[in-house]
C-alpha cells in the first residue's frame, strides 16, 4: 500500500533520514521504533507532506507523494495524529473532529451558503459521522465541551476521533499514547486493537514496547536515520542489532 524507497531528509546539511525504505503492507500494523532522534517523526512528516524529502520516493498505491501538499495527501486517504497534539483549542470536541472531514465537507462551501435542504441534510450527515468517531473512542458524552479544558488523555483520544473520522486507507499515528497513565494507554490501545481487527493500516511510531509488540505485524527500526531492522516483533526482539541500538539503550537508562 505504501512503499518508502531510499529516502533522505537534510536538515542544514546533516541527514536526519538516510536511504530509508520498507513497505507498510494493507490492512496491517507497521510500527516504527528507535531511540530518541532516530527520525521516527521527521519521516511522518514526509509521509503526510508536512516535509518534503530530500531524496527518495514514498509510493501510495499509484501516487508518488514526495513533495506532495499536505491537502493533496489527505485527500488520498492518508489521516494522521501528532507527536504534540494539534486540536483548536477554542473549538468544541465535536468541531475538531469535524475538521477531519473537510476534504469532504470544503467541496459544498459556496453551496453551503445558499442553504440549501440538501446541504443542511449533509451537514447533518457529516455530524453524525463525527459523533459516531467520538462514540467509538469513547467521548460522545465531551462532544459539546470546548476542547480545551479535557485532561490530555481525552484530547489524545480527540485526535484519534480526528484522524479516523474520514474513514481514511492509511492512519500514520505520532507516539498515541505519549503522555498517558496506565489505564488511559489500555483504552487507547484497546481502541486500536479494534481498528486493526477491522483491517485498518496503521503506521505507528510509539516507544511503549508493550503497545508495540502486542499491536503491530511488523516492527520498522529506525537508528541515527537508516533502517536497522524490519520483521515481526519476535524477530525484531531478538535482532542484535537491535538490542544494540534501541532496546539496549532502554535498558540501559532504565
Ligand atoms: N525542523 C528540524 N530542523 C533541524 N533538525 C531537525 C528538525 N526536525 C528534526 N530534526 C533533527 O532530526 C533528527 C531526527 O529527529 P526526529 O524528531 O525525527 O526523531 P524521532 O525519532 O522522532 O525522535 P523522538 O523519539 O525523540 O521523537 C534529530 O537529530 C533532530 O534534532
Amino acid at each position: 500500500m505504501l512503499q518508502l524507497e531510499g529516502v533522505g531528509k537534510r536538515f542544514g546539511g546533516l541527514p536526519a533520514l538516510d536511504g530509508v525504505g520498507f513497505t507498510v503492507p494493507k490492512g496491517q500494523v507497521t510500527a516504527l521504533i528507535g531511540p530518541n532522534g532516530a527520525g521516527k517523526s521527521t519521516l511522518i512528516n514526509c509521509i503526510s507532506g508536512v516535509l518534503a524529502p530530500s531524496a527518495g520516493s514514498i509510493r501510495f498505491g499509484q501516487a508518488e507523494l514526495a513533495g506532495m501538499a499536505p491537502h493533496h495527501i489527505a485527500r488520498l486517504g492518508i489521516a494522521r495524529t501528532f507527536q504534540n497534539l494539534k486540536l483548536f483549542p477554542r473549538l468544541s470536541v465535536l468541531d475538531n473532529v469535524l475538521t477531519g472531514l473537510t476534504c469532504e465537507a470544503g467541496r459544498s462551501m459556496v453551496m453551503a451558503m445558499l442553504r440549501l435542504p440538501y446541504l443542511r441534510h449533509r451537514e447533518r450527515q457529516l455530524k453524525l459521522r463525527a459523533l459516531e468517531a467520538l462514540d467509538r473512542f469513547g467521548l460522545a458524552d465531551k462532544a459539546a465541551l470546548p476542547v480545551s479544558i479535557l485532561a490530555y488523555g481525552d484530547k489524545k483520544r480527540v485526535e484519534l476521533a480526528r484522524a479516523c473520522v474520514s474513514t481514511p486507507r492509511l492512519v500514520l499515528l505520532d507516539e498515541p499514547v505519549a503522555g498517558l497513565n496506565a489505564d488511559e494507554t489500555a483504552a487507547v490501545g484497546e481502541q486500536l486493537g479494534r481498528l486493526r481487527r477491522e483491517g485498518q493500516t496503521l503506521l505507528l511510531v510509539e516507544h511503549d514496547m508493550e503497545l508495540v509488540m502486542g499491536l503491530a505485524d511488523q516492527v520498522v527500526v529506525l537508528d541515527s536515520g537508516r533502517c536497522i531492522a524490519a520483521g515481526s516483533p519476535a524477530e525484531v526482539r531478538r535482532n542484535p542489532l537491535v538490542l544494540e541500538a534501541y532496546l539496549g539503550k532502554m535498558e540501559a537508562t532504565a
